[in-house]
């Protein structure tokens, strides 16, 4: 190879390098999800209507404002991820990026975040992104992260802001509907993590983080997550009623995918240390919380919304006929 062509190629190589580690500081696995939740929140506050330009603003700042917050985690953490097996690799921990660097990165796009979302939204919906990364890193990862097994119930408050920024880029307000969406990713949090916890907790109990199977076992975390999961199931109802926003199509597909994961959760009940179980309750969690989302967008497309009034019109007119049949 000519000197000056190997020159370039490992410039190449070292550039891709260096936005790998960037990206993978990010923890670029876990947005999709967060943006699922995003989008399905302002479908509904817009009932169907949703401006195509407002929805990819939102979702790119939002991206941005995860980015953030995880990247400044990583900052934070980089003590115990280096003594995890799991996180050992991470760009801090292993020597790739320096701190320094990835907080000048994690300020850029959160200025950027709340700068789209402030110029295209409005500013409640910037100023909730920036209390999204306030959340996760002030009460989780500094407060309660390493002191308490009650961690990621009240840390897991960040992880369901992202409902709340897209209904207030939509409505630029928060309804009850909005705090709703907001309490079911609240509350789906901690039957998500506690299932990977079981998995993970000797990294955990090695570095001294109580995550709930730590100090309370298999089995406990099991009840916990089953608890968890039967308050959930019920509050996806509610959207329907009293709220109304959300119509019976969602609500086929939230009964469905909420039996599913009761059937997940009581089976962990009565088997906490099966880890092929929990590892399938943690992927299941995932999938409904996807599943459920995408239940939210398909119930409020306007072709469902007419479809559904037909289907009701024809039931009608056919109960009217029935009832009109010269019986006895
Ligand atoms: C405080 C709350 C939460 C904690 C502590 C937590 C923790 C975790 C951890 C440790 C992992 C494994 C990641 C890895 O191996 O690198 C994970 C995976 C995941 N989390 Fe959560 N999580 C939380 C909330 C959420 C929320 C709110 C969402 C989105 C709605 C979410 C979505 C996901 C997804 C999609 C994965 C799978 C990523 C993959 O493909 O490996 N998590 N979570
Ligand atoms: C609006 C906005 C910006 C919201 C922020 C939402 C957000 C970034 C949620 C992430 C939750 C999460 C995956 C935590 C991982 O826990 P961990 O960091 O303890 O996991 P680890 O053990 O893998 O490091």
């Amino acid at each position: 190879m000519h000197p000056s062509t190997a020159w370039t190629t490992s410039r190449h190589d070292n550039f891709g390098q260096v936005v790998r580690s960037y990206l993978q500081l990010t923890k670029p696995r876990i947005i999709p999800l967060l943006l699922i939740e995003t989008a399905a929140a302002m479908w509904v506050a817009a009932q169907g209507q949703l401006d195509s330009a407002l929805l990819w603003v939102t979702l790119l700042s939002g991206t941005l404002a995860a980015a953030s917050a995880q990247t400044i985690n990583c900052v934070y953490d980089r003590d115990i991820d280096y003594d995890m097996e799991r996180t050992r690799h991470r760009p801090i921990p292993s020597g790739r990026v320096r701190s320094r660097d990835a907080l000048l990165f994690a300020a850029v796009l959160a200025v950027l975040s709340f700068a789209l979302l402030g110029w295209f939204a409005n500013f409640l919906s910037a100023g909730l992104a920036m209390l999204g990364i306030a959340l996760y890193i002030g009460v989780y990862t500094h407060w309660l992260k390493r002191s308490s097994t009650q961690n990621i119930v009240i840390g897991g408050a960040a992880g369901a802001i992202p409902p709340l920024v897209g209904w207030a880029a939509v409505t630029g307000e928060l309804s009850w509907a909005a705090w709703l969406i907001f309490a079911i990713v609240f509350v789906w949090t901690p039957p998500h993590f506690w299932a990977l916890a079981l998995l993970i907790q000797e990294d955990y109990a090695k570095v001294k983080v109580p995550m709930l199977p730590v100090i309370v076992g298999d089995e406990g975390t099991a009840k916990q997550i089953w608890r968890y999961t039967l308050l959930l199931v019920p509050m996806t109802l509610l959207l329907i009623y009293p709220l109304g926003v959300c119509g019976a199509v969602y609500g086929l597909i939230a009964v469905t995918l909420g039996l599913r994961f009761l059937q997940k959760a009581w089976q962990l009940r009565q088997q906490p240390s099966d880890r092929d179980l929990a590892r399938s309750t943690f992927k299941y969690s995932i999938l409904y919380m996807m599943l459920l989302s995408a239940g939210m967008v398909i119930d409020s497309l306007p072709l469902t919304r007419s479809g559904v009034q037909v289907l009701a019109d024809q039931v009608q007119n056919l109960t009217a006929s029935v009832s009109m049949l010269p019986l006895g």
